[in-house]
């Protein structure tokens, strides 16, 4: 049970874990701390904060738990906001999408991994942002990967884990790069695909033509290319590495695909879409059967 909750970024990510706690009765009090009033003032008429503060500061004193969802590029601004400020046992854990780039910004701000600091990710979430898009639901037998350090302390993780739990989530924990890289190959390029096809098809022709004629698969394909531009964009400055290595590799396989196709090579073809599709029953059949 958490007394009393600090979410630093009260949108889709942050409302949703406090609309959640909220409704498996696992908190007390919820403050929400954003920069904008008018959105803060939203969140509290929705019921998913019971209060607010622009300050990062004073919003985690007396928190036992602190959650930032912020975009990536403000978590740096965030920690040293709540330096210094923070109640004896308070536990913070974070959702962002990359988790190197938020270690190497704790570090920056506080000098050394905090004990009370567990980095986190639940891999749950839309296209779309905001407060208003949260909903109670969302990690619910969804994956929460945990990426704690040598100096994380045990008690910290294990309340966080809890947290997640509650929440009908399946935690994991790995290493940081590791995540960062199976993170790139998963989440991080296919976003690059849909917001890059949907970008080329939309410079090829009128914007009007190419979605009149688009098949279901490209309504599917091109979801995600709604999504928030400044958080992916912060994502892929944040992941930079991982994700170019992954973006080349993919140039690559296309590159056999459009030589397959130039040479006729039926058998090639074959080959390669048998492969995935074979791959992808694979993972339906497994999201099927519970979290994914
Ligand atoms: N959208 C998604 O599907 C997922 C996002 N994430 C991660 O979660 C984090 C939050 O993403 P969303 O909730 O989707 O974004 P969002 O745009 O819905 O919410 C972010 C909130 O943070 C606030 N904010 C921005 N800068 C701030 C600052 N300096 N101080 C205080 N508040 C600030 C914004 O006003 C907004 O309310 C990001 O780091 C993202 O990488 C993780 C999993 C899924
Ligand atoms: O909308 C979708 O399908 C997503 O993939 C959402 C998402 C975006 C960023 C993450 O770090 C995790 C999940």
């Amino acid at each position: 049970m958490i007394e009393r909750l600090a979410v630093i970024g009260v949108g889709l990510i942050g409302g949703s874990l406090a609309r959640a706690l909220r409704a498996n009765d696992a908190v007390g009090e919820v403050i929400g701390c954003g920069r904008s009033i008018e959105h803060l003032e939203r969140a509290q008429a929705l019921g998913v904060i019971d209060a607010y503060c622009q300050d990062p500061g004073k919003a985690v004193a007396n928190a036992d738990m602190v959650f930032i969802a912020v975009p990536l590029g403000a978590i740096a601004g965030v920690f040293a906001r709540i330096q210094g400020q923070l109640a004896e046992q308070a536990v913070i854990t974070d959702g962002g999408s990359v988790k190197g780039s938020v270690i190497a910004d704790a570090v920056q701000v506080f000098g050394e991994i905090p004990s009370w600091f567990v980095p986190g990710h639940p891999i749950a979430g839309t296209e779309r942002s905001g407060v208003e898009a949260s909903f109670p639901e969302l990690y619910q037998n969804r994956r929460v990967i945990l990426t704690p350090l040598a100096e994380t302390d045990p008690q910290a993780i294990e309340r966080v884990r809890a947290m997640w739990e509650r929440v009908g989530s399946e935690v994991t924990e790995m290493s940081v790069a590791h995540h960062d890289e199976v993170l790139a190959a998963t989440s991080h390029l296919p976003h690059m695909l849909a917001f890059g096809l949907v970008d080329a098809l939309t410079r090829l022709g009128s914007n009007d033509e190419i979605f009149r004629y688009a098949a279901g698969g490209f309504r599917d394909f091109s979801r995600i290319a709604s999504s928030s531009p400044e958080m992916w964009r912060d994502i892929c400055l944040a992941n930079s590495e991982a994700l170019t290595a992954m973006l080349t590799r993919f140039g690559s396989e296309m590159t056999e695909l459009s030589d397959a196709i130039r040479r006729k090579d039926g058998e090639a073809l074959l080959r390669i879409f048998g492969r995935a599709r074979a791959a992808r029953e694979r993972y339906v059949d497994g999201i099927d059967e519970g979290v994914s």
